[in-house]
């Protein structure tokens, strides 16, 4: 009977796509230093040192095998590796290894990720690294005015002698100013529609990072865009007359034919080669399919689907609903002032602890909201004020759940606990990165113990420790809790008649119209 029972979890781990049960597994690979990294061009060993990076972490050889090595970017790769294990260098050291022996410059590469911090993030790597070989990086996101962004990723044409050329009547070419772009859906989708010069004709390299959080919602159909917009425009292995005249002088032609050989019928060539990754890798053979993946082969870490990082220690803090700030307070108390990430349900809840915090007098932590409540800017200054360590501790809604790579960040504490396995991992993995150590505090009441150690297991986390507050503490703190409390309540009251005095005055405004 037990035996069947394990016989059936197993089954049930095993993934549907025939390609998913062969994968490679990371973890047969040894860090390696850079400079016996075979094939890579030396200006990048010198990059990569700049960066402080002496050695390529598992997931990087692994995925240099595939591209760089005897693997030669053959197939599209997906990669599933826990946070923290380097997939950004692992994609991106290739890639400009790649494009450094480019003659013409154009868009060659497109890096997309669900949110504009994170694409900020991945675009400063890129920019360590893409310089050394002559290669420039460009950021579509929407931080800038789009026409400040037009002008960014756009050559102008050469306006010669002060001749200024009447658009209508000469048709100049627009020219890419970048060989790379890191971009959010949104803001692709505003340059592909309407940007003049925008192309995605030469397109060579895709990688869709965070891809189970960019699978999940359509984004203005992004995806199928630039799959249709890099797929063959030209049937079999003879171009059409069409193809053969003439091109604007300077300008560059790629055409896709449909391939016809065994292996390759359909597909078109020059082929776009795809990466894609996540730390939680969907499985789902319907989302995958959105991808076009051409002889897909998955690198991953390990037997299971989830892993969380090896020096990742978790603790369950046990408490009443009702108690939990209390407990955060203490809790945080006792870590004394180390980088730390509150995480929250929602972005009502993120805003209400916050508040409530801050009534706690005396508190002695400098704390900061960060949620997609807050207005961009007011976002990227709070991320700058945590990176440089003014702000100690974090208070965020599922902002910060993905991607985030925030250096010194040594404890993550869900004061909600999460609905779901991935964002457990997602959340906890802004801590033990790169190998570092770090502690996952959840705090949750007695009765979600059970669940929470069902949660764990499916990333094979058999050990959460419980972690005591000190009671005295927690008394300590109870009478400054109480007054906390009636002032949150009454500030919640006026932020209501504020919120409905401004409903009102535009309500009336509109009226007046
Ligand atoms: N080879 C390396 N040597 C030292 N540090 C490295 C190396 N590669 C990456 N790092 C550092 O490791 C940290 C995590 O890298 P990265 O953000 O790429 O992780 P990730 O796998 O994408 O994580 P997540 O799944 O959370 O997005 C970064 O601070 C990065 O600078």
């Amino acid at each position: 009977m037990e035996e069947d029972k394990g016989l059936k979890k197993e089954k049930k781990n095993i993934p549907v796509l025939p390609w998913m049960r062969n994968p490679v597994d990371i973890t047969t690979f040894d860090q390696c230093s850079v400079d016996l990294l075979p094939f890579i061009d030396p200006r990048l060993v010198v990059a990569l040192k700049n960066m402080s990076i002496t050695s390529l972490f598992p997931v990087q050889l692994a995925v240099w095998q595939e591209t760089i090595g005897p693997g030669s970017f053959e197939r599209d790769l997906c990669i599933n590796s826990p946070t923290g294990s380097g997939k950004t260098i692992a994609y991106a050291l290739p890639i400009v290894q790649m494009l450094s022996t480019r003659a013409v410059k154009c868009l060659r590469a497109l890096v997309v990720l669900p949110t504009r911090d994170l694409a900020l993030q991945v675009k400063e790597v890129f920019s360590a690294l893409a310089p050394a070989v002559g290669l420039s990086v460009g950021l579509a996101v929407g931080q800038s005015s789009i026409s400040d962004e037009i002008s960014e990723l756009i050559k102008k044409p050469n306006v010669e002698y002060g001749i200024c050329y009447d658009p209508e009547e000469f048709s100049y070419e627009l020219q890419s100013a970048v060989d790379i772009l890191v971009a959010t859906p949104g803001r692709l989708m505003d340059h592909i529609n309407n940007t003049d010069g925008f192309t995605l004709e030469h397109l060579s390299y895709l990688v869709v990072d965070e891809t189970d959080r960019l699978l999940r919602e359509a984004y203005q159909s992004w995806l199928p865009t630039v799959i249709q917009l890099t797929s063959s425009s030209v049937d079999g292995n003879f171009p059409s007359a069409a193809d053969l005249l003439p091109c604007t002088y300077g300008s560059l032609k790629t055409i896709r034919r449909m391939g016809t050989e065994r292996g390759f019928k359909g597909k078109a060539y020059p082929r776009l080669a795809k990466m894609v990754l996540s730390a939680t890798l969907t499985q789902d053979p319907s989302k995958l399919a959105q991808l076009d993946l051409h002889h897909p082969l998955l690198l991953t870490t390990g037997e299971r689907r989830y892993k969380l990082p090896e020096e990742l220690k978790s603790f369950k803090v046990l408490c009443q609903s009702k108690l939990k700030p209390l407990y955060l307070v203490s809790l945080l108390q006792s870590l004394q002032g180390e980088k730390s990430i509150v995480f929250t349900s929602s972005v009502e809840s993120t805003h209400r602890l916050c508040t409530l915090l801050k009534f706690f007098d005396n508190l002695q932590i400098e704390f900061k909201e960060y949620s997609r409540l807050q207005r961009q800017s007011v976002r990227s200054k709070t991320l700058r004020a945590f990176r440089s360590g003014q702000v100690q501790v974090l208070i965020s809604s599922d902002a910060m759940t993905r991607g985030m790579d925030v250096e010194g960040v040594r404890n993550v504490i869900n004061y909600d606990m999460p609905a779901y396995i991935k964002t457990f991992i997602h959340r906890a993995g802004r801590t033990a990165r790169a190998g570092l150590s770090g502690c996952c505090f959840t705090l949750m009441h007695k009765d979600e113990i059970k669940r929470f150690k069902k949660m764990l297991q499916k990333a094979d986390c058999n050990s959460c420790p419980t972690y005591s507050a000190s009671s005295e503490v927690i008394e300590s703190l109870r009478s400054v809790y109480t007054s906390a409390l009636e002032k949150l309540r009454e500030n919640v009251e006026s932020e209501k008649f504020k919120k409905s005095k401004i409903r009102l005055k535009s309500s009336n405004v509109r009226r007046e119209k």
